[in-house]
């Protein structure tokens, strides 16, 4: 049996090596004579899965090792009886801790020593989402859910759902949303210029969804207008070949790593394991944890003299600081168009590792109950 994978896929050996022969070829660039003689193809989403990339090959089923499933011709796969599964989940708590970590440094810059102070609005309250405000809930952040489809469907729990005007009052507004278009509930150029014109210079915008679920030009006009939102961008339209101007324009600019930690990566790779295994009627022998090394901090240690706001803060940027990120991508923005995309995908491929805060374990002595609350609902391992 041959796979070919995305070379990006981590644990291609280790999860799949028994299967079969593995052929890694880059995700971006991967065509249609890459795939002609494979039967199982392993994907990221960078690769736009489709009539094009798999008519006559022999390919019987497609994985995706994301949570996106936007670059995948579902209805095609179906028609040509070719199996197909995501990895739902898989690294929704990495997204909600790069927006905690957001969050932090936001509250700090606008000088908030307790950042619960935000109210924070999720567009998209899936697993992302759903994640996020879980976490969210349990720090004491008042919150606002909007989730039209879920809406339709749901009774109304203890957080009836908002409009998305209603959502973007909030101090933050964070966008966790698929990339969908001609169907109800689209959202390709959700957030537009009405949307835009009512945020304030007070207000911090974060796009961790996809990059088309804000109109850029729009963006960039309100950027250049008076009171412009503050801005955390993780996704761009048109990847690789992002809007450098768009870079400067906001305050965190990212190369769509807010999924990105070891764990969440693994995870996607195990559910496909998984998905692969069924497929074929074979036993699961393998889980990702088996798979991960141990972490280069693994605990950090607080006093009854350290101060509640800065523990949290040194814990969660200990495991993840955007601003490195953010200064990586910033750095590659000088060269021509190409070269620029080349590097976005370059800084996404050689992505240091990233732990999760599950990861690390945090010894408080003497500290009080309400600290020992917010280590644990951001999702720290505690050691009293
Ligand atoms: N930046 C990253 O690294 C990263 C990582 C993971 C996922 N993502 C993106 O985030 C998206 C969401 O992930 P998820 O795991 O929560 O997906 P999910 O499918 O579990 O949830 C998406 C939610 O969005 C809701 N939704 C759909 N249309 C909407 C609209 N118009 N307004 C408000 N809500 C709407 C859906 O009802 C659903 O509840 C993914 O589809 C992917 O594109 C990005
Ligand atoms: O959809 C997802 O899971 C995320 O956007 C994921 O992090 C994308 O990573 P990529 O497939 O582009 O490496």
């Amino acid at each position: 049996m041959l796979i070919v994978a995305d070379e990006n896929i981590p644990l291609l050996d280790s999860f799949f090596g028994d299967f079969g022969e593995i052929r890694r070829v880059s995700g971006r660039t991967m065509s249609a004579g890459d795939v002609r003689d494979a039967d199982i193809l392993l994907v990221r989403s960078v690769t736009r899965v489709s009539r094009e990339l798999l008519e006559g090959s022999r390919v019987r089923f497609v994985g995706t090792t994301t949570i996106g499933t936007d670059h995948v011709d579902q209805e095609w796969l179906k028609q040509n009886g070719i199996s197909f599964s995501a990895a739902p989940g898989c690294n929704a708590n990495s997204v909600a801790e790069y927006v905690l970590s957001i969050l932090s440094l936001h509250a700090e810059r606008r000088g908030l020593d307790d950042w619960t102070r935000l109210s924070v609005g999720i567009v998209g309250v899936g697993n992302v989402g759903r994640e996020l405000a879980h976490k969210l809930e349990r720090l004491g952040f008042a919150l606002r859910l909007c989730d039209p489809p879920r809406a339709e469907h749901e009774e109304e729990g203890s957080h009836p759902f908002v409009t998305l005007d209603e959502a973007l009052e909030c101090d933050v507004v964070t966008l966790h949303t698929p990339l969908t278009r001609d169907q109800a509930h689209s959202t390709y150029h959700m957030v537009g210029e009405s949307e835009l014109a009512g945020l304030t210079a007070e207000q911090l915008l974060i796009n961790a969804g996809r990059g088309e679920v804000i109109d850029t030009k729009a963006l960039q006009a309100r950027l250049e207008q008076a009171s412009p939102p503050i801005v955390a961008l993780d996704v761009w339209e048109r990847e690789p070949h992002i809007n450098a101007d768009l870079v400067d324009q906001v305050w965190l600019a990212t190369p769509h790593i807010a999924g990105y930690s070891l764990e969440g990566k693994v995870q996607g790779t195990e559910m496909i394991y998984q998905a692969l295994s069924r497929f074929l009627g074979l036993p699961v022998r393998k889980k990702a944890g088996q798979f991960l090394p141990e972490p280069a901090l693994s605990k950090v240690s607080f006093t009854s003299a350290a101060d509640e706001d800065d523990a949290v803060r040194i814990a969660l940027r200990a495991c993840y600081d955007p601003r490195r990120d953010d200064a990586r991508l910033r750095a590659t923005m000088k060269g021509s168009p190409e070269e620029r995309a080349a590097a976005f995908d370059r800084l996404r491929r050689d992505y240091p590792v990233r732990r999760e805060c599950s990861s690390l374990k945090v010894q408080l002595k003497g500290t009080s109950k309400s600290l020992q609350d917010s280590f644990r609902a951001i999702g720290f391992k505690l050691k009293i």
